[in-house]
């Protein structure tokens, strides 16, 4: 309970973010031209040791040489843990243009990293006189970013989107798997003699959304890595979509098709929320709060469920 009013993120599409290394310029035309809201140009785990200062470089001139429409553009920096993240920021502030809307800061354990990114990040924008002011946006992938995710995403006004890296957190949880994402094999339910399987990430993706929703951050969820497996990534979408994230990643281009197509409201959903908040203000005319909507009840509370879908379509829509 409380008398403060639950912030609103910014108003942005960000359903699918589609990941490439820094390493491999090639493809970036291939990202830019993709349906993709948010492109992130990798320079972390996608990117060998040697090759991180050509990567840099790569990233740098591409952020002002392509074109890439009215698309977030995001570079992943190095995470914190390592002797590259410093030089990404510096390069990244001092040399890119002003395309560049935000980095993602990846590996975050608690909200001093925010603090440190941001504190270096105002000093450079400072320095250079930079108009435009760098959005962040984080992963959480390890048990001390989940164990500390409200204070990440209360950490800055900078912060705009947080996302589930489910391969570095299962590493990190010291989970029994290799998989990236999706259904594990072995986390299952027995009842006479059927298996039941459950989500092994559900409660993560859950915290991270009330996390996100109190502070007015984009919920996001992060990799699957298994892209021959479409029916495996709309699953895993389609449950997160239900918990309130608002994206997914893709981290192969055939993936961007299928986060847009869960992410974005059915045309079946947008009439039902429309109707839904017909019924309410006949209701409301007739002095009534609740009503009966194809047989079920809908009352004040079903306004705002509505109000969700409709507004998701309506800023989906004006882009
Ligand atoms: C756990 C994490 O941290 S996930 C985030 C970091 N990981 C990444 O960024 C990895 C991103 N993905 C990739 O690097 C690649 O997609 C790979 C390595 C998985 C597969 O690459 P490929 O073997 O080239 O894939 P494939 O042959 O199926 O590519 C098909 C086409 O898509 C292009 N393509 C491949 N990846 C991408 C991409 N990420 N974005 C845009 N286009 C791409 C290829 O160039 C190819 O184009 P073409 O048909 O014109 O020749
Ligand atoms: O960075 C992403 C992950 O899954 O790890
Ligand atoms: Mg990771």
């Amino acid at each position: 309970m409380s008398f403060r009013i639950q912030p609103t993120p910014v108003a942005r599409p960000n359903r699918c973010q589609l990941f490439g290394p820094g390493s491999r310029p090639q493809i970036f035309e291939k990202m830019a031209a993709s349906a993709a809201d948010v492109i992130n140009l990798d320079l972390e785990d996608s990117v060998a040791p040697d090759d991180k200062a050509q990567a840099r470089k790569n990233v740098i001139e591409a952020i002002g040489g392509i074109d890439w429409g009215n698309k977030t553009l995001s570079v992943r920096i190095n995470g914190l843990d390592s002797g590259f993240w410093y030089r990404d920021v510096v390069d990244l502030l001092e040399q890119a243009s002003e395309r560049l809307d935000q980095i993602m800061i990846p590996k975050v354990g608690c909200a001093a990293d925010i603090y440190a990114v941001d504190a270096l990040v105002s000093s450079i924008e400072q320095a250079m006189g930079r108009k435009k002011r760098l959005g962040f946006e984080v992963i959480i992938e390890s048990a001390a970013g989940i164990s500390h995710v409200e204070e990440i995403a209360a950490a800055s006004p900078r912060l705009q989107a947080m996302s589930l890296g489910a391969a570095d957190f299962a590493a990190s949880m010291g989970m029994q798997t290799t998989g990236i994402g999706g259904t594990q094999e072995n986390y299952y339910m027995h009842r006479e003699g059927a298996k039941y399987w459950s989500d092994p990430w559900h409660w993560a993706q859950a915290a991270i959304v009330a996390a996100c929703r109190t502070h007015g951050v984009l919920p996001v969820d992060g990799p699957f890595g298994d892209f021959s497996d479409d029916e495996g990534f709309y699953a895993q979408a389609r449950r997160s979509a239900t918990l309130g994230m608002v994206g997914k990643w893709a981290i192969h281009p055939k993936q961007v098709a299928l986060a847009n197509e869960v992410f974005t409201p059915s045309e079946e959903a947008v009439t039902e929320a429309r109707e839904i908040l017909a019924a309410m203000e006949k209701a409301k005319s007739e002095g009534a709060g609740a009503t009966v909507y194809k047989g079920r009840l809908v009352d004040i509370a079903s306004i705002k469920q509505a109000e969700v879908i409709v507004k998701q379509a309506e800023m989906i829509a004006a882009q």
